[in-house]
């Protein structure tokens, strides 16, 4: 296995196209179509690009998906990519307020996600990013029509809030964990990780699914 280095962490050139519009009418055959309540959203699909594997380490804020995520994706020597690295910077200043994201706001992000891991990724990526409800996961499939798997590091809303008040130097505080929770749901089509165990124990266990794709 090729040992992951510092530069497998990707984050985005800048002037990347987003690949995501809102629209009204049928899907062609190269696009994804999303319901949302009343809102339908198309998440572009590129049938020439490589069908790269992707594990996604997925939770809220705090669970782990920025340390585990680089570490996995170091045991299994594939590129680690930073959700958070794609956001806009008007994203990234709501956050910073404590508002939440609504899915209008994160599809754009995710078909960013979804460009720069087919263009970079060679056979197969690790990605932290939230994905906390079915919709946000469907425009991952959608973008990265690639084998993909989804697992939610497990963490107690008690020891996220206490990680996330001790965390420094990110745009996501402690203010932004309630609406988090709210927006996740049942989570019946992923895996599950105990993300309370050492880093270095939750990191092997993602590995072996990184593997297993
Ligand atoms: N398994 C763990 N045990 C204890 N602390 C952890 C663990 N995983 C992550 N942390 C710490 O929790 C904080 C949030 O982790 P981070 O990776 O930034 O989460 P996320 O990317 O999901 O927001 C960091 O300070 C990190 O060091
Ligand atoms: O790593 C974190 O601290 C969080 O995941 C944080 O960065 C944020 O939650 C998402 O990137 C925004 O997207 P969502 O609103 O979908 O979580």
């Amino acid at each position: 296995m090729r040992q992951a280095s510092h530069s497998d962490c990707h984050r985005p050139a800048g002037g990347l196209e987003t690949g995501f519009r809102k629209r009204q009418g049928a899907a062609t055959t190269t696009e994804g179509l999303l319901r949302d309540d009343r809102t339908i959203y198309v998440v572009e699909n590129d049938p020439e690009r490589s069908l790269v594997k992707t594990l996604v380490v997925i939770g809220p804020s705090g669970c782990g998906k920025t340390t585990i995520g680089t570490r996995a994706a170091e045991i299994a020597g594939v590129p680690f990519f930073e959700g958070d690295a794609y956001h806009s910077e008007a994203a990234v200043e709501k956050m910073s307020e404590g508002g939440a994201l609504t899915n209008e706001e994160r599809l754009p992000w995710i078909a960013r996600i979804g460009k720069a891991i087919a263009a970079e990724a060679p056979d197969k990526a690790v990605l932290a990013c939230s994905a906390l409800n079915l919709t946000i996961r469907a425009a991952l499939r959608t973008a990265l029509p690639g084998e993909i798997g989804f697992v939610l590091l497990d963490v107690p809303p008690e020891e996220l809030r206490r990680r996330l008040t001790q965390r420094q130097h990110h745009f996501a505080g402690a203010a932004m964990l309630e609406s988090q929770i709210a927006a996740m749901d049942k989570m019946t089509d992923v895996d599950r990780v105990d993300g309370t165990k050492p880093p270095k124990a939750v990191a092997k266990r993602v590995a072996r699914l990184v593997d297993d794709l």
